[in-house]
This record gives C-alpha cells, structure tokens and sequence, in this order.
C-alpha cells in the first residue's frame, strides 16, 4: 500500500523530474522482464521525482491488462519505494477502472489516466470517464490531456473540484492559451506536466505557464544529460538550455520526424545506441533502421 496521499504524492512530483521507463520485449515480443529490472537499477542512480511505468513511452497502449500488471508489480518491486511509481488506466472507463485497482492492489502509488481509445467524446463524457476513474481507488491521479481526451479549462476545473483525488493535469497539446486558462482558474490545485513528445523542447517556455516539471523520454538513454537539462531549466539559465537544445534535442527532433510513432520508437534506438538495447517496439510502432541509430549514436556521442 502506499505512503503518499494523494496530496504528498503532488508535491513529491513537482520536485524533480519525472521518469517514463520504456517497457522491455524479448525479439518475440515479449515482456522481458529481466531486461526492465536492469534497466530501472541503472536509472536508479540518477535522481528523479516519480517513475511512470507503461506510459506512453513504455509502450503501455501495446499491453495487455495482465502485462501492465505484470510491468507495474515489477516497477513497484524494483524501485523498493525510493520514488513514487505511478501506474497507467487506459481504454474504456470500465477497463481504466479495472486497471486503477489493480495498480492500487500491486503498491503503486498514483495513476496516469490515458486517453480512451478510438471515439471522441465530448468535455462532459471526459470528465465523468476521469472521474470514475478518480473514484475507482485512494490514489492521487493525473489526467493526460491529448488526443481524443484533450481537456480545456473549465472541464479541468471541474473535475479538480470534484475529485479530491486528482493531484495533476499532464498536457500532451501545447495550445498556450488553454495552458494559460487552466492555471488562471485552477492554479496550484493541481501539479501540471509537460508531455508532450521529447518534453524537453518545450519545458522552458511551459515553466511560465505553470508547468513545473515534465516527462523525460530522453531519460532512458541520457540520464544524466536530461537531469542536468532540467536543472537548467529550473534555474531559468535560457543559455544553457538554447545551448543543450542545438546541441542534441534539435537534431534529434530531425531523426524523430522521419515516421509517425519514432517519438517512442527512438528512445528505444537511443539505448541500442549506447549499448543497453531494450528490444524491439511493438506493432503499430516501427523500429528505426541500422542507418538511423548509426546517426543516432553520433549525435549522442557529443553529449556523452
Ligand atoms: O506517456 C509518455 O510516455 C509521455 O507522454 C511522455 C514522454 O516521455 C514525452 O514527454 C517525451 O517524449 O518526452
């Protein structure tokens, strides 16, 4: 069980960076479990705030419910409650519940409620969905506004004054004028992350609009690189994170635009690059070629 209310957990998140593990597959795709603990060791010297097991990232859309288990329950074991794990809730409303109680049941410490697949739904639907899925546990949860679930201001609102247990508002769309009404009539109600694919790109600017911390994919295979770009981030050193961005994001940014899906299919290639290979993405995704990590792994040799 957990030792962070949802109001402790709110502020551990704010704290420090946030850490989106990629979910390890053996060449048949399947959860190499092995493969993730080592990988969870290693970041494990490096300092962040929370730890997301099957975000995004870790390719959480491509699990099924036992799998997510499965990854959550070995996340949860691995980190020994050095960082709070907060678990993914997907799909529909009755399986993202399903999923939050298994989450609470397996000692994770809070919840990422992805989007649900496929429909559009209006602001009411999403907030009742979000809601239920608020109900469903005594975990602090964060709502991840993107795609089909984007949510504006007064649907953010809402469910912060409904739902104790909502502790953050994840934003995967960047439209500055929704960031700015949500914190104008929300305001420190609720931790805010910035998730949109490589955050690092946008971090600087999102930290005016209230977006104190956000979620590292580059993590994975940069560590200490990304720690240390937060920190610049966080002492507002503009030249130093102009410096880091031309350095590594941009042209980083030019490999992952190559495909729909490379924003996660690279962070794999970037730890095949360095040597720490997590296997192959899962289908929709597609891996990236031989040529492109062979680019990849030069551009990260000049940050290593
Ligand atoms: O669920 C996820 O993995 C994300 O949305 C976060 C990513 O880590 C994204 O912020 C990124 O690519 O940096």
């Amino acid at each position: 069980m957990t030792e962070y209310s949802p109001t402790d957990l709110a502020a551990q998140l704010k704290s420090g960076l946030l850490s989106f593990p990629v979910t390890h597959f053996t060449e048949d795709l399947q959860f190499d479990e092995e493969g993730y603990r080592k990988h969870l060791s290693w970041l494990a010297e490096y300092p962040v705030a929370g730890l997301f097991a099957a975000g995004g990232t870790g390719e959480g859309f491509s699990l099924n419910p036992e799998e997510t288990d499965r990854v959550v329950r070995a996340a949860v074991d691995e980190v020994a409650g050095a960082v709070p794990v907060l678990a993914p809730a997907t799909g529909s409303t009755a399986n993202a519940v399903a999923q939050a109680k298994a989450a609470e049941a397996a000692g994770a410490d809070g919840l990422l409620l992805m989007p649900p697949y496929l429909t559009e739904a209006g602001q009411d639907g999403l907030v009742e969905h979000a809601s239920r899925v608020c109900e469903a546990t005594g975990l602090g949860v964060i709502v991840y506004s993107r795609a089909n679930a984007v949510l504006r201001d007064e649907a953010v609102a809402q469910l912060a004054d409904r739902n104790p247990t909502l502790i953050g508002f994840k934003d995967g769309v960047g439209n500055i004028e929704q960031m700015t009404r949500t914190y104008a009539k929300v305001g420190d109600r609720l931790t805010y992350i910035g998730g949109l694919p490589t955050a690092e790109t946008f971090a600087l600017p999102l930290l005016q609009l209230g977006v104190s911390t956000y979620s590292s994919a580059l993590f994975n295979f940069a560590p200490k690189w990304a720690i240390e770009f937060y920190d610049a981030v966080r002492a507002q050193d503009r030249d130093e994170v102009y410096r880091r961005l031309n350095e590594f994001v941009i042209p980083y940014l030019d490999i992952r635009d190559r495909t729909a899906g490379y924003a996660v299919s690279i962070v794999k290639g970037g730890l095949a690059a360095i040597g720490r290979p997590a296997g192959p993405v899962r289908p929709p995704l597609t891996d990236l070629r031989e040529d492109e990590i062979a680019e990849l792994r030069d551009l990260i040799a000049r940050i290593s």
